[in-house]
């Protein structure tokens, strides 16, 4: 046995009836079979900061825990790379080795030096986590995959938790708003994307109200959130988690938390003149996105297929929407929406966001505040009717679309990036939304523009509040046979210029656009002048919004898409890929 300092040790050791050298060293944990001959000989290495834990005896945790102790034998678990890949990120494992010592010392010496490497090498690790299940949230099975899958694996680490099942919807939110949350390290949200969103309002607002901060304020910058956020994915849509982490599985998930990996994501704070309405991060969409959302909720009853149904349903109506659209656009010196470059883990961009956000190294001290109103006459404005209007935080990736709506926008480089979608003829459109389903650039279009951007805001020409509904005298967005739009000939140079048809109408409440068909674009006469904002899943109540990206808010028990993963064309699984498709990485 050799010892040089104290986080070095190595040593023969057995697993099972064969000889392996082991040895830990900084960051690594390796182990080799000696007896075998050279070229055969293979060495297994883990990184000290995937290791979830250090059992005494010989342990296994499935199907139920069971612990032989035999005084010379200790169990090592750890991160493992699963190898059949998923559509984009890896699915991670419970790798398990049991190893047999000469000595009780020596398994005693290396049980403590790799418990106090784990220490030293992952420092976020959790000890206590409040853990939020919606019972509700996509098919039902929030508690089931959090007892039989996740708990199991939180308490082999040395976890404890406190569950919550949440009996009604902002429970979660009241609860991080105003209870006691000492003694936590982080908050694990079972559920989906709109349950995830709870978690984040409840934290946010929390880290204001002890800070002294006005949320309404879009000037002010907002302090950085303490406590993590883990996803373990259970809902319809599960987006946050498989643009955060690649993959939705919530094995993989759990042990992302366990290790401790953090990671930042910027997060958009929605404004109405002076108040805050809601805080997005994946998709804040207005025209086609908003209508599929309002319709969905109609035929909720549908569950996630009704997403697709509304798609349908609002693709075929056929609308655009009138609208001013202003923003601050970001450095396009530091990167691009169209640089072709994707966020990985360990993102370039991201850290070098990071160092300016944060100088002094502490991620929750001086917040570095990017937005001031020095920075007022930068502002760019268009005008023009839209398909649709779309501010992403991150590339906002999922199974549907498993490049996102913006495949290079990034996860925590205080930007975000805005979509604009100019009204074109039906069959463009469809082209668009298409490309979102491959590999194909869903930018390289006429009528579709994308910009990087610090802020946003959005208004309806003069006039347009107060109308709701426009006589479409036909087709619509088939007037001009050209995919680039009719109305964004004459409007699109930021000259204000207003359009040359107006809408009109009257103002509709919330109910009663809730309660409005959507109208068919192709035979059918009314259809509404204004559209609603999606705001992460939820409707928005204003359409008049001052949009504000803040970089890095909070952070996630992530760590971005791991390089190496695949994506298929198709979306499925690697072993399962039966399309020959072509792998992007
Ligand atoms: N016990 C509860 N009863 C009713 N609603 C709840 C409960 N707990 C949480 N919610 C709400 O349910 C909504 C949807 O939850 P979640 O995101 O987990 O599931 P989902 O199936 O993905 O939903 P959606 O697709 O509608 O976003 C959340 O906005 C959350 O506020
Ligand atoms: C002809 C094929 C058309 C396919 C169109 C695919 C477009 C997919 C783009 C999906 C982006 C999802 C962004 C995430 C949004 C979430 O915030 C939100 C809440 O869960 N989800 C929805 C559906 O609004
Ligand atoms: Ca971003």
């Amino acid at each position: 046995m050799e010892m040089e300092t104290e986080l070095r040790l190595e040593s023969s050791l057995w697993v099972g009836n064969k000889r392996y050298r082991a040895v830990l060293s900084g960051w690594h944990f390796n182990w080799t079979e000696v007896d075998k001959k050279n070229r055969d000989k293979k060495t297994i290495s883990v990184p000290v900061a995937e290791v979830v834990g250090v059992e005494e005896g010989r342990v296994e945790i499935l199907p139920r825990k069971s612990v032989e102790d035999t005084d010379k034998d200790f169990t090592v678990f750890y991160v493992k790379r699963s190898s059949s890949g998923s559509s984009y990120g890896l699915l991670w494992r419970l790798g398990r080795i049991q190893f047999s010592c000469p000595s009780r010392v020596l398994r005693d010496q290396w049980t403590k030096h790799l418990r106090t490497a784990l220490k030293t090498h992952s420092p976020l690790r959790p000890n206590r986590l409040l853990v939020f299940i919606n019972p509700f949230g996509g098919k039902k099975k929030g508690r089931k995959i959090y007892h039989s899958l996740v708990a199991p694996l939180f308490e082999l680490a040395g976890i404890s938790s406190h569950v919550i099942v949440t009996e009604r919807a902002n429970q979660a939110r009241d609860h991080l708003l105003k209870k006691d949350l000492k003694g936590f390290d982080g908050v694990v949200c079972v559920g989906g994307d709109g349950m995830f969103s709870e978690i984040l309002h409840g934290l946010i607002g929390r880290t204001q109200q002890e800070a002294g901060l006005s949320e309404n304020d879009p000037t002010v910058a907002l302090q950085p959130c303490p406590l993590h956020i883990g996803i373990i994915p259970a809902g319809s849509t599960d987006c946050v988690c498989y643009a955060t982490v690649g993959v939705i599985d919530p094995v993989t998930s759990a042990l992302h938390i366990i290790i401790g990996d953090s990671q930042p994501l910027d997060v958009c704070s929605v404004h109405q003149a002076s108040a805050l309405m809601r805080y997005s991060v994946s998709l804040l969409g207005y025209g086609f996105y908003g209508d599929v959302l309002a319709e969905s909720e109609k035929h909720r009853w549908m569950g996630p297929l009704r997403y697709d149904y509304s798609g349908t349903m609002v693709y075929l109506s056929n609308r655009s929407y009138a609208g001013i659209v202003q923003y601050l656009p970001a450095d396009p010196l530091l990167s691009s929406p169209r640089d072709r470059t994707r966020c990985l883990s360990g993102c370039s961009v991201c850290s070098r966001t990071t160092e300016r956000l944060f100088p002094h190294s502490s991620v929750y001290s001086s917040h570095f505040n990017q937005f001031s109103s020095d920075s007022e006459g930068e502002w760019v404005s268009v005008e023009g009717r839209f398909r649709c209007v779309s501010l992403t935080c991150m590339s906002s990736s999922c199974p549907k679309s498993p490049l996102g709506l913006s495949p290079s926008a990034h996860l925590a480089d205080g930007t975000g990036d805005l979509i604009l979608v100019w009204d074109t003829h039906p069959l463009g459109f469809l082209k668009f939304l298409y490309r979102h389903t491959s590999t194909q650039d869903q930018f390289d279009l006429p009528f579709v523009e994308v910009h990087r951007v610090k802020a946003v805001r959005f208004s309806l020409p003069s006039g347009k509040e107060e109308e709701a509904y426009k006589e479409t005298g036909g087709l619509r967005g088939g007037i001009d046979e050209e995919e680039r739009g009719y109305i964004e000939t004459v409007s699109r140079n930021g000259s204000q210029q207003h359009l040359a048809e107006r809408d009109t109408g009257q103002e509709m409440t919330n109910e009663q656009k809730m309660a409005t068909p959507f109208l068919c674009g192709l035979c059918c006469s009314k259809v509404p002048a204004k559209s609603v904002w999606n705001c992460d899943g939820e409707i928005l109540s204003s359409t008049e919004i001052l949009c504000r990206i803040h970089g890095q808010l909070v952070r996630l028990y992530a760590r971005g898409i791991e390089e190496g993963a695949a994506v298929h064309n198709c979306g499925k699984e690697n072993d399962k890929c039966q399309m020959g498709c072509t792998l992007i990485k």
